[in-house]
């Protein structure tokens, strides 16, 4: 932990613009390692109500239940969170002008959106972060891809790295790999539940009850990724140690291969990455309009 940056952070104030999942999970990592009282963060969302008490009540956070305006709680932050749907960032970024000062931290969670297309609508000169984390985060486990405009200072950097550090790792890359990054760790856990409800389904095929199928495969995952992880091994070499010759996983991997699995798989994250891009300018689109 970086604790000048920590230092520094319990002094800001944070608005999450959005209310949602990921703003939820970056909220719950931040209050748990006290980077910041719940009393210097505010969250927002368009439709009010019901989710906004319930993040009262969880966290303690100042909402727009509080009476303050939308306006009052963006112009009052030091760090401003991104936390839309791709759909809706245009209108809300449009929104923030002439509510920033020069040094107030942009941080985008947003799949696709660009630096150049925030600083585009919210004044070239505004300090960006885009990242992509995963919800992972939600239970400290996160991975998260990390990009810098030219006018994010070393202090913002830092501060965000300590932000993104207190539920998961991340990696800083240049931009132009955010849309990879999202194919591989934003979208990343629903690649394993996929493979996990196969899994499943194919237990309960063989005959084994669902119930027993799901816990015997979420340890025989939970298993896979520690031993990766604690033997330091690469995944080829720990695969090798699980494949007899001529055995049984050996005539699984065979099938797999046959139906060009690995093949597919890289489609599959190629395409995710392409899709971040053309997310990316769609947004770009509704802005030149
Ligand atoms: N889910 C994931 O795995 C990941 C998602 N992301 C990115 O995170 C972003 C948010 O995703 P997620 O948290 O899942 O989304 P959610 O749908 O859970 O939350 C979106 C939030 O944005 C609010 N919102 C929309 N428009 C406005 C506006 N004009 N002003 C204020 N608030 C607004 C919504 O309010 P209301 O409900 O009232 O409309 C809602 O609170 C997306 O851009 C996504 O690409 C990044 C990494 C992983
Ligand atoms: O599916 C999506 O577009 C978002 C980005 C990464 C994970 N979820």
């Amino acid at each position: 932990m970086n604790t000048a940056a920590s230092n520094a952070i319990s002094d800001l104030h944070v608005c999450f613009y959005g209310a949602g999942s990921m703003s939820e999970a970056i909220l719950r990592g931040m209050l748990q390692k006290k980077l910041l009282a719940p009393q210097r963060v505010s969250m927002l969302n368009r439709s009010g109500g019901e989710r906004l008490a319930e993040l009262k009540r969880l966290y303690n956070v100042t909402t727009l239940l509080d009476g303050g305006s939308k306006e009052e709680l963006l112009r009052g932050a030091d760090i401003i969170f991104l936390a839309m749907k791709p759909k809706d960032a245009a209108e809300a970024l449009t929104q923030l002008n002439g509510l920033l000062s020069p040094g107030t931290l942009i941080i985008s969670v947003i799949a696709g959106l660009s630096i150049e297309t925030m600083a585009f609508l919210l004044g070239a000169s505004q300090p960006i972060v885009r990242c992509m984390p995963n919800t992972s985060s939600t239970i400290g486990l996160g991975a998260t891809g990390i990009s810098y405009s030219a006018a994010v200072s070393q202090e913002q950097r830092e501060i965000t790295e300590t932000i993104f550090s207190s539920f998961g790792i991340h990696a800083v890359v240049e931009e132009k790999l955010q849309g990879a990054i999202t194919g591989l760790s934003g979208s990343g856990p629903a690649y394993v539940y996929y493979f996990m409800e196969a899994m499943i389904d194919a237990a309960s095929q063989l005959g084994i009850e669902r119930e027993t199928a799901h816990r015997l495969i979420l340890q025989t995952v939970t298993g896979a990724a520690e031993m990766v992880r604690l033997t330091g091994e690469k995944p080829e070499e720990l695969r090798r140690k699980v494949t007899s010759p001529g055995g049984t996983t050996q005539a699984a991997i065979e099938v797999l291969s046959d139906g060009d699995w690995s093949g597919t798989f890289i489609k599959a994250m190629f395409r995710a990455a392409e899709r971040a891009d053309e997310m990316g300018r769609d947004i770009e689109r509704s802005v030149s309009k």
